[in-house]
């Protein structure tokens, strides 16, 4: 018994350090030269992630710094709720089946409570996301009837429109196009 302490510690087994076998020593020596040395530039150089430009990037061009903000959504109109009307087999699209369209006709649909949108070659019917769109109504109306491609992938380069809103899709682009 060790005076001053609350049990005997002197009858419990002791580790016995690991064979040497099983433990190498690793002398610098034996090192390749590219391996001894710090690289020259900084860890965060080195590393790919987070991306320059990814949403992880507290100053990413999409960031809430460099944007507007994400508004608040009605109770009810969550992501969640979405992904539960799309469940739903509802008809988003408003139309039977997806066919091409002409600009002159998706230029029709340019009002909140009718609302197309292209992304890409495709047509989507937005009206029913509107109070859904985490940027809001007036941001979604930006590109009301319109070829929405370039404000879309610079407000949110990672957002999938197909993911979001494959049951909203009225068809797609008819001829060359040219907004
Ligand atoms: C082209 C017109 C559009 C514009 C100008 C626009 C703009 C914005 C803005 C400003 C935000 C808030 C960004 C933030 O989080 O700080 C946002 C968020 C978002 N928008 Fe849009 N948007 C558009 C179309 C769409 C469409 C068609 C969809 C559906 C596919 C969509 C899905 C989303 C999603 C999911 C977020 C949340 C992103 C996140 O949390 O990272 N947007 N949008």
């Amino acid at each position: 018994m060790v005076m001053g302490m609350d049990r005997d510690i002197t009858n419990e087994a002791t580790v016995e350090p690991p064979a040497a076998a099983e433990c190498p020593i690793i002398i610098e020596a034996d090192l390749p030269e590219a391996l001894m040395h710090e690289p020259a530039v900084p860890a965060t150089a080195r590393f790919n992630f987070p991306m320059r430009g990814s949403p992880q990037m507290l100053t990413a061009p999409g960031s809430a710094q460099g944007r507007a903000k994400k508004v608040a959504l009605k109770p009810g109109f969550s992501p969640l709720d979405w992904a539960r009307l799309v469940k739903s087999g509802e008809n988003l699209s408003g139309v039977p089946v997806p066919r091409p369209y002409t600009i002159d006709e998706i230029k029709l649909h340019n009002k909140r409570d009718d609302c197309w949108m292209v992304i890409g070659n495709k047509i989507y019917n937005v009206t029913r996301y509107m109070d859904f769109h985490p940027g809001g109504k007036s941001q979604l109306m930006r590109a009301a009837g319109k070829d929405g491609t370039k404000l879309f992938y610079e407000s949110h380069a990672w957002v999938n429109p197909d993911n979001i809103l494959g049951p909203c899709l009225v068809g797609f682009v008819a001829g060359p196009g040219g907004f």
